[in-house]
């Protein structure tokens, strides 16, 4: 077995005939959280469904050999949780239901959950944070408890690769600190996770590693020391940030505009 639980090399894709993703290659490896980065628009939720096996491009995802693509919904949901950007839970179910849902693909047709199951959906809901809104209906509850039911919903899936976008988005600080607690917790258990976000302290602090996209290419890749540089955040996002490293890691600090005074 080896370290490398998704890849794909070479992958591009075009959407409504406008290249979206150019020649990546990439290999998410078991035991490491990578954060992926890059503009608004740059390709992240694109690559990140096409390593879901939701889009194909030219090149195919592969886990453990399959084509992610090719794989029937069931067994794909068996290797990835995908927890989408939007985060908008549609219909009034029970918080602790909607987070069974995630025990689903491991479950035969008609088969009720065993305690395993629900130990699974107890740890994932403890771990968001969401145990206390157990009963209530999740269309009840604020962006930020909906979004962090999903992460639940997609933890308990139990997945040797989760694929998280933007998760951190619209979480209060304490929730975006469990957030990235609770993602590196499933690397260390040795999968795979990787996560797009837009703050760069919280990836430059949290990941393993950092994947840059930049117009659906990878501008750089490799730990966050290495990748967070003044030039490449001028180059790519177009600011001036202030980087330090202090006991807890980097702190990356957005102080303007390339070009224009810091305030
Ligand atoms: N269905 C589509 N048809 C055509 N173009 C699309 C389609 N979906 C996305 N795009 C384009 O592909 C590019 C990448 O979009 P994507 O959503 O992957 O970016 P992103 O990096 O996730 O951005 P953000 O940070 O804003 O979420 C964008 O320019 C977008 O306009």
């Amino acid at each position: 077995m080896t370290g490398i639980a998704l890849e794909t090399r070479g992958l591009g894709l075009t959407l409504s005939g406008r290249p979206v993703l150019r020649g990546v290659e990439l290999g998410l490896r078991r035991g490491e959280i990578l954060g992926l980065l890059g503009p608004n628009g740059a390709g992240k939720t694109t690559l990140i469904r096409a390593l879901a096996g939701q889009l194909r491009g030219t090149a195919p995802v592969l886990s453990e050999g399959a084509d992610v693509a090719r794989l029937g919904p069931e067994a794909r949901a068996r290797r990835i949780a995908y927890l989408p950007q939007a985060r908008v839970v549609g219909w009034p179910v029970a918080v602790a239901d909607l987070v069974a849902l995630g025990r689903h693909p491991w479950l035969r047709l008609g088969q009720r959950m065993g305690p395993r199951d629900r130990e699974i959906c107890a740890a994932a809901m403890a771990v968001m944070d969401v145990a206390a809104l157990a009963m209530r209906p999740a269309t009840e509850l604020s962006g930020g408890e909906q979004a962090r039911v999903l992460a639940a919903r997609a933890i308990a899936q139990d997945t040797p690769v989760l694929l998280a976008d933007e998760p951190a988005s619209g979480l209060d600080p304490a929730h975006q600190i469990g957030m990235m607690s609770a993602l590196r917790r499933i690397a260390a258990e040795g999968r795979a996770v990787l996560v797009s976000l837009h703050d760069l302290s919280l990836a430059a602090r949290w990941c393993d590693r950092l994947v840059v996209l930049d117009e659906g290419m990878i501008a750089a890749d490799g730990r966050p020391e290495v990748v967070m540089q003044a030039a490449l955040l001028e180059r790519v996002f177009g600011i001036a940030a202030r980087i330090e490293r202090d006991e807890c890691g980097l702190l990356v600090a957005p102080t303007g505009l390339a070009g224009m005074a810091t305030r």
